[in-house]
């Protein structure tokens, strides 16, 4: 068979994504709008969205910063805390909300706020499960005596399996999944639980971080793993299971912030997000699959109709730009000033 020069399909959505707010914000939408019909949009902005009334105000900023003539969902999550009253998911799921986020305190970007016990949440996410509000996990426990590399392994223990145990019925998406014990959990977990696999996890193991000298760019959390565990990513996202989709966890932080002595975590991918996953299914001879992942699973796991209209990426070689204006800042995406053998089509 000869490799395809064109692929056409159903238009995709990003299941998980870092917008900010701001100026970040205006930065960064006009790329994702481009790309995708909706996005799953994070609530880890400082402070972090809690209330519904937050989500709301946020959804607006969002709205108002699109440009004209991008046809763009945003779908709205709210940041689970200790104290996030039972009685706020009626709320939220009466405005729209279809998520809320889990973040174990400390585990990653503007994540202080987290949960400290899961414990503490349990009326909340009865509520959630009565009221079919999605819970979405960043899936790494923070004890910090736990290796680093195995923390969402150790989270599949630790946490995953009794909340699966004591709520059966709550959708869970296991978040930008790194691991092959996450990918195995997954597959096995029955139909209320899914993950979302990010272009980065399909594309690089962990000595992209180090490839010639420290490469902060690559630097995200969860963290690139062994290759064992790349391999194991591309055989779930290309499997064409549907409870494996797609989310970029693109996760801009401006240029000052990656290159300095303490790295933030997070890779920037929203500019080239489709043509990196094109990469990684066509290096495993899965193109076919893309679709299904990209613009199907997804909104068959969040009970939400698919996007009408298509997309097309071409067989043409372009060079991603090596940075773009953040705000006062700079902004690199991940591979800025290298070639790419996929373009989105304008
Ligand atoms: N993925 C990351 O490395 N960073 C994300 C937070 C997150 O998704 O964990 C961010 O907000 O920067
Ligand atoms: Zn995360
Ligand atoms: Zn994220």
């Amino acid at each position: 068979m000869t490799a395809p020069t064109s692929l056409t399909f159903t238009r995709p959505d990003d299941w998980h994504l870092h917008l900010r707010d701001g100026a970040a914000l205006a930065a960064v939408l006009p790329g994702t709008a481009r790309q995708f019909g909706r996005a799953i949009v994070m609530p880890n902005l400082r402070p972090p969205v809690t209330t519904t009334a937050q989500a709301m105000d946020y959804k607006a900023r969002i709205l108002a910063a699109l440009p004209a003539g991008l046809g763009f969902e945003p779908l709205m999550t709210l940041y689970l805390t200790d104290n996030t009253p039972p009685e706020e998911i009626a709320r939220a799921k009466a405005a729209g909300v279809v998520a809320l986020k889990l973040y174990p305190a400390g585990a990653t970007t503007n994540s202080d706020a987290g949960v400290t016990d899961i414990r503490k949440t349990y009326k909340t996410l009865e509520a959630m499960q009565r009221e079919g509000v999605l819970l979405l996990v960043h899936g790494e426990v923070t004890d910090p005596a736990i290796d680093l590399f195995d923390r969402e392994a150790v989270f599949i223990d630790q946490v995953m399996i009794p909340l699966r145990r004591d709520f059966p019925e709550l959708k869970v998406v296991f978040e930008h999944i790194t691991t092959k014990e996450a990918a195995q959990y997954v597959a096995e977990a029955g139909a209320h639980t899914a993950a979302t696999l990010t272009a980065h996890h399909l594309l690089y193991n962990r000595n992209a971080i180090f490839m010639g000298g420290l490469r902060p760019h690559y630097y995200c959390l969860p963290v690139l793993k062994r290759e064992v565990h790349r391999q194991a990513l591309v055989a779930a996202a290309t499997s064409g299971s549907d409870r494996f989709f797609l989310g970029t966890d693109s996760a801009p932080h401006a240029s000052v912030m990656k290159e300095a002595s303490v790295c933030g975590a997070g890779c920037f991918t929203a500019l080239s997000a489709l043509e990196l996953y094109a990469e990684a299914f066509e290096a495993a001879g899965a193109l076919d699959k893309l679709e299904g992942f990209a613009s199907l699973h997804g909104p068959a796991f969040y009970g939400l109709p698919v996007n009408t209209g298509t997309v097309t990426l071409l067989r043409q070689p372009w060079t991603l730009p090596e940075s773009i204006p953040f705000g006062d800042a700079s902004l690199k995406p991940l591979r800025g000033g290298e070639t790419l053998a996929w373009q989105l089509q304008a």
